[in-house]
């Protein structure tokens, strides 16, 4: 069964004299909230649009998770087989998604009986500009990868409404994300992830298998106890 783990602790103290890491857009360094975001660039059929949030975006969206996981505590999903995964996940939203023996699926309460806490607003903003034609979400999973953390090639597939995007966010560590196809097998793409980037996955390329190969430990300085937080949008109904 699932077992509550300590809260993991994201970001700290020393966040003032943190190393921001540098977005791989360099006007993105610069820029304002207010300022034009990046264009996206194709990844397969996802779009990837690299530095759309400002160090400063960046560090108050970890304040705002920190303060979900502070009231829906990460946990450890589990396979059916009671494996566990190597990420911690917590979410908010209506919809949250947990791991357990009886399989992997969305529920609107934790696995300690809580509900999730509220999406904040500032990533309803990002779906509204990178997905307005889709309908609102519903949930947003929010994954931390510690040090040797990793995510198998898979689909997202648990949501009922197939034709509804799934925007992710990255923070913290890069990660090297791999995106292949929809059938399973044949050839892949790799793509480092960085801390403020964006990347969609929609439309042709929703089912496109996926995964995070590793991550490069100790990158970003955003998170006090390092390693990488991904946080999903999606719609579940
Ligand atoms: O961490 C990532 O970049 C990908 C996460 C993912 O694929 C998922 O949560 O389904
Ligand atoms: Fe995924």
């Amino acid at each position: 069964m699932l077992q509550a783990c300590p809260p993991v602790q994201i970001g700290g103290k020393n966040l003032k004299t943190s190393r921001e890491y540098p977005p791989s857009d360099p006007a993105a360094q610069t820029a304002g909230a207010d300022a034009p975001r990046p264009a996206p660039q194709a990844l397969r059929d996802f779009r990837h649009y690299p530095g759309w949030f400002t160090p400063d975006e960046q560090r108050t969206l970890v304040d705002e998770i920190r303060a979900v996981a502070a009231a829906a505590p990460f946990v450890t999903p589990v396979t059916r087989r009671g494996q566990p995964l190597s990420v911690r996940m917590t979410s908010a939203g209506r919809f949250g998604w947990i791991g357990d023996r009886r399989g992997y699926r969305y529920a609107e309460t934790h696995p300690a009986g809580m509900g999730w806490p509220p999406i904040p607003p500032r990533l309803l903003d990002l779906w509204a500009a990178v997905a307005p034609d889709a309908r609102p979400p519903e949930s947003c999973l929010i994954n931390y990868y510690g040090e040797g953390a990793r995510m198998g090639l898979h689909q997202d597939r648990d949501e009922a409404d197939l034709s509804q995007p799934v925007v992710s966010v990255s923070l913290g560590d890069d990660a090297l994300f791999r995106v292949g196809n929809v059938a399973r097998g044949g050839s892949t793409e790799s793509l480092w992830l960085r801390s403020g980037d964006v990347l969609v996955m929609g439309g042709p390329g929703r089912l496109r298998h996926h995964g995070v190969d590793r991550i490069a430990f100790g990158t970003s300085a955003l998170l006090a106890q390092g390693g990488r937080i991904n946080l999903t949008l999606r719609v579940v109904t």
